[in-house]
């Protein structure tokens, strides 16, 4: 068996000699690795021997043999390095290359992807640029931070960057005069190769398709002089505005167009900043309605609430196990809906039995931090089938291939493997479209008025249009080639164009007996808790996450791949003293997930410490999760935040907007205004920040105690408004006299331990 999931490199041959490029990326769910294709294929264009590569996919030694070295890296966690980047850190951190200079002959750029509502906005990229920079390597290039909060995300930075630093490399790197970039109209060769096994022959003949030219000059089928019909002119004057129209069945009159585009035009979008200190609802008198960036709505999702669901359940993914590394064979043994069925959003506890021998065992008790698993989404066979019919792969789709090279992270038994079992199990088919991926459709259509239009998706100073046709309604991959019914990929461009589907991790929610206990067969238990990515989008389109649809209807029985792996906080109970260490908790929707498993964990040591849990959610009837396992567990008090339980929450528990708009600021008691602002401003809200402040008292008698605290759930806002009530708890608990005095003491380790984990 041929595993491939490790052969990722794209080289090409150099067309100039002496000129390599690395491009290095860390990233967690993909967004710095399409950046660094881009730039890869930006650098392949200006005849560069180009490297795309995870960081961890790199030694430290191979980086000095590159001419130039790109680095692009998200960040994760609070202030962390992607999982991809970790070892290739921890290697360039060593104390022995201290005052070396030992990276002198290195010369690189640095890009950043970050979400500003992060305390440590970048930090991966500021700190991996800082030890380079320590080890004496050459930065030739400004470095980039892209922020995910800018209006068209990452890319209103990256997309400047890219193109000043494209200058750079022609300036600093001249090609012979002989020698021309390659036009972006110009196809580049494929990395990775995907062709019929030899025995194998179609049953019909192979469909024509347009494959990629092999001359730098790209054809235009279409011909100019024919009359256009009434119909294809009124396509060509909308172009773009259709193409973002024109799967929506009944398309709305002029006059709505009109109210919507007003509409759209006055809302600041994505809504962050409207959100971010209540200034719509105020001035509206009602809530924000626009979707976030990623569509989602955090706020208000209800409005988006899908149809009851139809009764039709799809043909589900077939079982195969794929030869991931590193991965056990779990059996699905329970999967029910938590949340009730008129809730709007479908939470899901889903048990597994694990099969652990004694050194699997001997390897998982060595993790430290909590538990996560991983898993891997599949495509359904109907998705699969579209595709193959929109492409024309109906002849080739079930005959055996051989896979040469492939991407990292595609996980197939090389010898015989299908196009139709790549599409199920390895390829991303549903993503919403990468610039990239649009890019390259251009030369797989025949039609001019597509080519146009897909050419326009991607031209500089068109990202909002991009946008609003890709990211803001979700649009999937099959749904844009149904809208551009010209493309036809060819078969063996597969590897090379599709997105490659990742693990999703969960926090394992249980802890203690069930984690540590075997039952027959030396099965282990482990429990996640997965909130259902699904909704309707701006043009009001359901969608579903990808793992979302699969684990929706992933069957008691059937088995599946995991990876157990640690989170990247540090180990709360791995000691009984550890255990007996009072906790606070302050957790959001699944965010109890990890914090389930901690007070599961500590109950098994005697004597396990106070416990605080602050949980916000939205219901008692609906959300709040464990409701009835609390009260088994004698050390700890639970306060449920509801927020739309209409509960009127004490004056003395909020506090009005500081100038950032993220709650309470504070040192002293209230005065009558500031309880005045403070309602107004957070009236009928009931969350976990108000009741941290409610409860001080008991909040500053653990926090006297050396507590460990533990914030889970959403990012944005809540991290921060809860680190801010917990500073008042100081100051109100008398643990210290000021806000000021509260910062520094809050940031000494010696005062207790923070772990953070919000997504
Ligand atoms: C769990 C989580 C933690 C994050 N932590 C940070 C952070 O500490 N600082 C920051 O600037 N951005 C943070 N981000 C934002 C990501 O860096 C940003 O979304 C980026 O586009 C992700 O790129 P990737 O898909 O390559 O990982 C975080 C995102 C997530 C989901």
């Amino acid at each position: 068996m041929g595993e491939a999931g490790g052969s990722s490199r794209d080289t090409q041959p150099p067309s100039v000699e002496g000129r390599s490029m690395a491009v290095l990326y860390g990233s967690e769910t993909g967004n710095a690795e399409d950046i660094a294709a881009e730039l890869g294929n930006m650098a392949r264009r200006l005849h560069f021997q180009t490297t795309v590569d995870e960081m961890d996919g790199f030694k430290l030694a191979d980086v000095l043999r590159a001419s130039l070295v790109i680095f692009v890296t998200s960040t994760t966690g609070q202030g962390d390095m992607p999982k991809n980047a970790l070892k290739f850190w921890r290697n360039l951190r060593r104390e022995k290359l201290n005052n070396t200079n030992c990276l002198r002959s290195l010369r690189f750029a640095i890009f950043g992807l970050g979400d500003s509502s992060y305390l440590k906005f970048n930090w991966a990229a500021r700190k991996l640029r800082a030890r380079l920079l320590q080890l004496g390597a050459i930065e030739f290039f400004r470095p980039g931070e892209g922020d995910e909060r800018h209006d068209n995300g990452i890319d209103s930075i990256y997309l400047p960057w890219s193109q000043e630093l494209k200058a750079a490399m022609v300036a600093d790197y001249p090609l012979p005069d002989s020698v021309r970039p390659i036009p972006d109209d110009v196809p580049l060769a494929p990395k990775y190769s995907l062709e019929l096994m030899p025995s194998s022959s179609p049953t019909s003949s192979l469909p024509s398709t347009p494959s990629a030219p092999s001359t730098p000059t790209v054809r235009m089928d279409v011909d100019e002089a024919a009359p256009r019909a009434e119909d294809e002119r009124m396509f060509l004057a909308s172009r773009t505005k259709s193409a973002a129209r024109s799967h929506i069945s009944n398309p709305p009159s002029a006059a709505e167009q009109a109210r919507e585009d007003w509409r759209r035009l006055n809302v600041t979008f994505p809504a962050h900043s409207a959100r971010a200190d209540g200034s719509w609802e105020r001035a509206n008198g009602r809530p924000v309605d626009s979707l976030d960036k990623d569509n989602i709505l955090t706020d208000h999702p209800e409005k988006y609430l899908l149809e009851p669901e139809s009764p039709r359940i799809p043909a589900t993914p077939p079982a195969d196990l794929l030869p991931i590394p590193d991965t056990k064979v779990a059996m699905v043994v329970g999967n029910d809906r938590v949340t009730p069925p008129d809730h709007w959003q479908d939470v899901r506890r889903l048990v597994f039995h694990v099969q652990l021998t004694p050194r699997d065992r001997q390897v998982l008790s060595q993790i430290s931090g909590e538990m996560v698993l991983t898993i891997w989404p599949k495509n359904y066979p109907e998705d699969v089938q579209e595709l193959i019919t929109l492409m024309d792969w109906g002849a080739v789709a079930d005959l055996p291939l051989e896979i040469k090279s492939c991407p990292r992270g595609v996980f197939v038994d090389r010898s015989g493997a299908t196009l139709r079992h790549l599409l199920t199990h390895n390829l991303d088919i549903t993503a919403v479209p990468k610039r990239n991926f649009i890019r390259e459709l251009i030369f797989f259509t025949n039609d001019k008025r597509e080519k146009e239009r897909l050419m326009e998706f991607t031209r500089a100073g068109n990202e909002q249009e991009f946008y609003d046709y890709t990211c803001r309604p979700r649009r999937t991959i099959i749904e844009l080639l149904r809208d551009f019914a010209g493309v036809k990929i060819p078969f063996r461009r597969a590897l090379d164009l599709f997105p490659v589907i990742r693990g999703r991790a969960y926090s394992v929610c249980n802890g203690g007996i069930d984690l540590k206990t075997p039952r027959e067969d030396d099965r282990f238990t482990f429990e996640i808790l997965a909130a259902l990515v699904e909704y309707k989008t701006i043009i009001r389109k359901p969608r579903q996450g990808l793992c979302s649809r699969y684990l929706k209807h992933l069957a008691v029985g059937t088995e599946v791949r995991v990876k157990l792996s640690s989170s990247s906080g540090p180990a709360l109970v791995d000691s009984p003293a550890e255990a007996r260490r009072p906790l606070i908790a302050i957790a959001t929707g699944t965010g109890i997930a990890p914090i389930r498993a901690v007070i599961q964990e500590r109950a098994q040591h005697r004597g396990a410490g106070d416990t605080l849990l602050f949980f916000g959610c939205r219901n008692r009837s609906a959300d709040f999760y464990f409701e009835r396992e609390w009260p088994l567990y004698p050390n700890l008090i639970v306060y449920p935040a509801f927020s739309r339980d209409n509960i009127v929450p004490d004056p003395r528990t909020v506090a009005g907007p500081d100038q950032n708009g993220t709650g309470a600021d504070f040192s002293g008691p209230l005065r009558p205004d500031d309880i005045l602002a403070a309602v107004q401003y957070d009236a009928n809200k009931n969350y976990v920040q108000h009741l941290i402040r409610k409860h001080a008292e008991e909040v500053g008698a653990l926090m006297r105690r050396h507590p460990i605290v533990c914030v889970c759930g959403n990012a944005g806002r809540m991290p921060i408004s809860v680190r801010r009530a917990l500073l008042d708890a100081l100051v109100i608990s008398g643990v210290v006299a000021n806000k000021d005095e509260a910062e520094k003491w809050f940031s000494n380790p010696e005062n207790l331990t923070f772990w953070q984990e919000v997504w």
